[in-house]
């Protein structure tokens, strides 16, 4: 299996340097040609800079050298991934496309696998998902995530490859409830950031936590998610991780929300998009998600925390497990 990693932005650069670390080559991809020249030079990334490359890593800016590659990661953020998929369909036929990304996409409202699916029907998509900061993997902190594929033998085969000494792997045949559970969490983990960022306290925190949760779990289950999937790593576990350490950028960028302050409008924040797209998938399927709703409208500008929390906690009464 020849391995290469499309974007090298923090979580590509750190699924590099553990499958260099375990003894792969690994061809890693970045757009911006004077970039890789430096990454080259000095065996450094941007967006983790206190990490060295290590000598397995190749850093390129061609794509031929991307496309040489039989398995691909897709370690661009989510939003990026059907652009770059349509426009490279003929040199990504046949190919294994692992997707990398969290979040749903806007213009077509489905995850990562489908938009690989459409854009190049002869390819077989995976996905790596689960709780893990990209600064832990590349650190070679321990770290548990799922791989999906509906392809038993693919999914099998990447599971053996991506495994490293530090970087274990379930394997999970449920393609949707995985890359649901990566998505959804990332909604919630805004909100968490901006309950806390408003001086709101952890009770409330961990009450959006567990209703948030029901939300993921009750949007998942309408798109054909097998229930036990939101259960493991890449549903709950992703969502405690996510909603609980300020290394998540989603959270921060709560916090921020809830603090009044402006956050780096170049972080990348999953979040934010994929906030908009539940909204219209849960219009479309007239589902009620209260906190994702109003954490759509937090980040459009149009509630404050305040605000927020007023229009959760003022709803009707209701029976717990609805
Ligand atoms: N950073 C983390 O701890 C983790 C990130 N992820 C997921 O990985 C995905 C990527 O996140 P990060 O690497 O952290 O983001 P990042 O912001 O560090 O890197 C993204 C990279 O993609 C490049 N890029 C953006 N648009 C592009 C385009 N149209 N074409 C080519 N390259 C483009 C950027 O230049 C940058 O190098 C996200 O969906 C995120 O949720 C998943 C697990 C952990
Ligand atoms: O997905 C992640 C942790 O599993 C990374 O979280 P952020 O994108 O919020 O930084």
């Amino acid at each position: 299996m020849r391995i290469g990693i499309a974007g090298a932005g923090a979580f590509g650069t750190a699924l590099a340097v553990t499958l260099a670390q375990a003894g792969q080559a690994v061809t890693l991809w970045a757009r911006d040609a004077e970039a890789v020249e430096e990454m080259r030079r000095t065996r450094r990334v941007a967006r983790l800079p206190e990490i060295e490359l290590p000598e397995g890593i190749e850093p390129v800016s061609e794509l031929s050298s991307l496309f040489a590659c039989d398995t691909i990661l897709m370690a661009l953020p989510a939003q990026a991934t059907r652009v770059f998929v349509t426009e490279h369909a003929g040199a990504l036929a046949g190919k294994v496309l692992v997707a990398c990304a969290k979040g749903i996409d806007l213009h077509s409202l489905t995850g990562q696998t489908a938009i690989i699916s459409e854009a190049v029907p002869s390819a077989t998509p995976a996905l790596l998902t689960g709780p893990s900061f990209a600064a832990d993997i590349a650190r070679g902190l321990p770290t548990a995530l799922t791989l999906a594929c509906a392809d038993d033998g693919c999914g099998a085969a990447l599971q053996q490859a991506l495994s490293t000494p530090t970087l274990r792997l379930y394997r999970s045949a449920d393609v949707i409830g995985a890359e649901l559970g990566g998505a959804l969490k990332n909604v919630i983990a805004i909100a968490c950031g901006a309950c806390i960022g408003a001086g709101l306290g952890d009770s409330a925190r961990a009450a959006l936590m567990t209703r948030g949760f029901a939300e993921m779990q009750r949007l998942a289950a309408s798109l054909g998610a097998a229930p036990e999937t939101l259960m493991g790593l890449s549903g709950f576990g992703d969502l405690v991780l996510t909603c609980s350490s300020e290394l998540s950028r989603n959270y921060r960028y709560g916090l921020a929300l809830g603090r009044g302050e402006a956050f780096d409008s170049h972080m990348t924040v999953e979040g934010a998009a994929t906030a908009r797209a539940v909204t219209d998938l849960a219009a479309a399927r007239g589902l009620d998600l209260p906190i994702s709703a109003v954490t759509a409208r937090m980040v459009a500008g149009d509630l404050t925390p305040l605000q927020a929390l007023d229009a959760l906690i003022n709803r009707p009464l209701k029976e717990e497990r609805e």
